[in-house]
């Protein structure tokens, strides 16, 4: 049986009530990527490790794969691996190399379409990716860059450049994102042509399935098509491959399809920082919460992603903001949470990831305490008989197992739809998922609750049971009376779909 040692560990030391069910994400870059950095994360609770294809060569980030992997092997973790597209939306290029330049107020800055011999940037000059820029903007519109850490007004337009006045001072960052602004509006035409997966893009993804990576996080997705598409071609691709492709939501055209769009995605990330810029501020928590709510209502996972921590990019520790926002977002019961620039290139990863936990795990706890939790309308998801029994048994394994206060519920699945099921639930106790192969345990790692362990099945369950609960008292995780609710998706000679509530022998 495998399991990793963190969260033996958690079990060990906390009792089952008080381990984490919200999972965390960090994106991986300059300031995380060594071995021993990526230890450091795992340790201290990183279910995920995003890389995001807009920074980097690809030999970079097969390091970063082959690192974790080999953690995986060598330590016993199960770290998925989720690469992010850069998506073919207007962004600066990668500032001559600079880390990040200062842009002062009124100062002049020029946004150009040229290209510079050897990457080497004139003074105050910004590279746009997009060719039809120059022809686009027009003077009087307003740049805004990252959503608002910095914006500028066009002054004058010359040849392929535009004369900029800088309007809100602040930092750009290397490919920060570009949104033109008109009168008030966000000037779309162009944008809404580019294609959601750029030729750049298919290589990537190529380069994420030879890899096998688990996720593949989609940005910008407009409609649901492109999300079709690409599970046909994975499928085509690598048959029998088990890549899950999420939609990131930070189009606004994406809004009008949500929907549809999670209906025929894997999960759905939260991606505030572009959204942000695509749609008014104070309209990004209200799209969250209503993004969590459908998620949960569909059966997939959700995260929530961007500024959780941004302040301790440079600070070690958090504003009473952030760690209100972080408590919101463990609060709507979202299944993860991700870091971006905290750990890809900020000053303290590991000490953002702990606060991270911190913040959920007594978040978590307080909503238990005081039963906070709205029930919420889960509609049937399918029509076939098998799954609606799996639905129904779920739900009710999940109630037995509150009202029993049982210790934990046990699912033995091979390709994790019942824990998905359970884990959509949010039951009081955590979810053990058993399963055969070390993608699906990796998979499940994601999701809310679920704590996934392989474990090679034999064909009676009883035997399997009888198995699970050896193995646990042996590394001393459950103790004899501890009370279980078991559940099973995996079609035996003795039995077809069960709950059992178990005392341990
Ligand atoms: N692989 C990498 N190499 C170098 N720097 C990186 C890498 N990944 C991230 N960074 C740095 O971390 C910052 C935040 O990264 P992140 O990937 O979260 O950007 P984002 O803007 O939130 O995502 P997206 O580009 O998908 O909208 C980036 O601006 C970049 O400076
Ligand atoms: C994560 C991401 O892509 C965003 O917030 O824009
Ligand atoms: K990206
Ligand atoms: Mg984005």
């Amino acid at each position: 049986m495998e399991i990793d040692s963190v969260s033996e560990a958690e079990l060990k030391e906390n009792g089952f009530r008080s381990t984490r069910r919200t999972k965390l994400i960090c994106t991986i870059g300059p300031a995380s990527c060594t071995f021993e950095q990526l230890e450091a994360l795992a340790m201290g609770g990183m279910n995920v490790a995003r890389l995001n294809m807009c920074h980097g060569t690809r030999e970079w980030h097969r390091e970063v794969i082959r690192n974790v992997r080999k953690l995986n092997s060598e330590k016993g973790f199960s770290v998925a691996i989720m690469m992010d597209t850069q998506g073919s939306e207007i962004h600066m290029g990668d500032l001559g190399g600079a880390s990040s330049l200062k842009a002062e107020i009124n100062q002049e800055w020029t946004f150009t379409v040229r290209t510079f011999d050897g990457g080497v940037l004139p003074e105050s000059t910004c590279v746009v990716n997009y060719d039809g820029f120059a022809e686009d903007v027009k003077v009087g519109d307003e740049l805004v860059v990252d959503g608002g850490m910095v914006r500028f007004e066009v002054v004058e337009k010359f040849g392929p450049d535009a004369k900029c006045k800088c309007t809100d001072p602040g930092r750009l960052l290397p490919r920060a994102n570009l949104t033109i602004w008109r009168e008030g509006r966000l000037v779309r035409e162009r944008n809404a042509m580019l294609p959601t997966i750029s030729s750049k893009d298919w290589i990537d993804i190529d380069f994420g399935l030879a890899e096998g990576v688990d996720f593949i996080a989609i940005s910008f997705v407009k409609t649901a098509d492109v999300i079709k598409h690409l599970k046909s071609y994975i499928t085509a691709r690598s048959p029998g491959g088990s890549t899950s492709v999420f939609a990131k939501i930070e189009s606004s055209d994406s809004l009008k399809h949500l929907e549809d769009i999670i209906q025929v995605a894997d999960g759905a990330m939260v991606a505030r920082g572009d959204l942000g810029a695509q749609i008014p501020l104070e309209q990004v928590p209200s799209v969250q919460h209503r993004i969590v709510h459908l998620c949960r209502q569909l059966n997939k996972p959700v995260i929530v992603a961007s500024q959780l921590l941004e302040s301790m990019i440079e600070y070690p520790t958090p504003t009473r903001a952030e760690v209100a926002d972080i408590s919101e977002a463990v609060r709507q019961r979202g299944d993860a949470l991700m870091l971006s620039g905290e750990s890809a290139m900020g000053l303290y990863p590991e000490k953002a990831l702990s606060v991270l936990r911190t913040v959920s795990l007594r978040m978590e706890r307080w909503c238990r305490e005081e039963k906070i939790h709205q029930t919420i309308r889960l509609p049937e998801l399918s029509t076939a008989l098998h799954e609606r029994i799996s639905e129904q048994i779920s739900i009710s394994a999940a109630q037995m197992a509150n009202k029993l206060e049982a210790e934990a519920i046990f699912v033995y699945t091979r390709q994790g739809y019942m824990a998905t099921l359970l884990s959509r639930c949010r039951p009081d106790c955590p979810i053990f998922a058993f399963t055969e192969t070390k993608s699906v345990r990796q998979r499940l790692n994601l999701q809310w609750g679920l704590i996934p362990f392989r474990l090679d099945f034999s064909d009676d369950m009883e035997s399997n049971l009888r198995r699970t609960f050896a193995l646990l008292k042996a590394r001393g995780m459950m103790k004899q009376g501890d009370l279980i609710v078991a559940v099973s998706d995996i079609s035996t000679a003795d039995m077809l779909q069960s709950i059992q509530v178990r005392k341990i022998p």
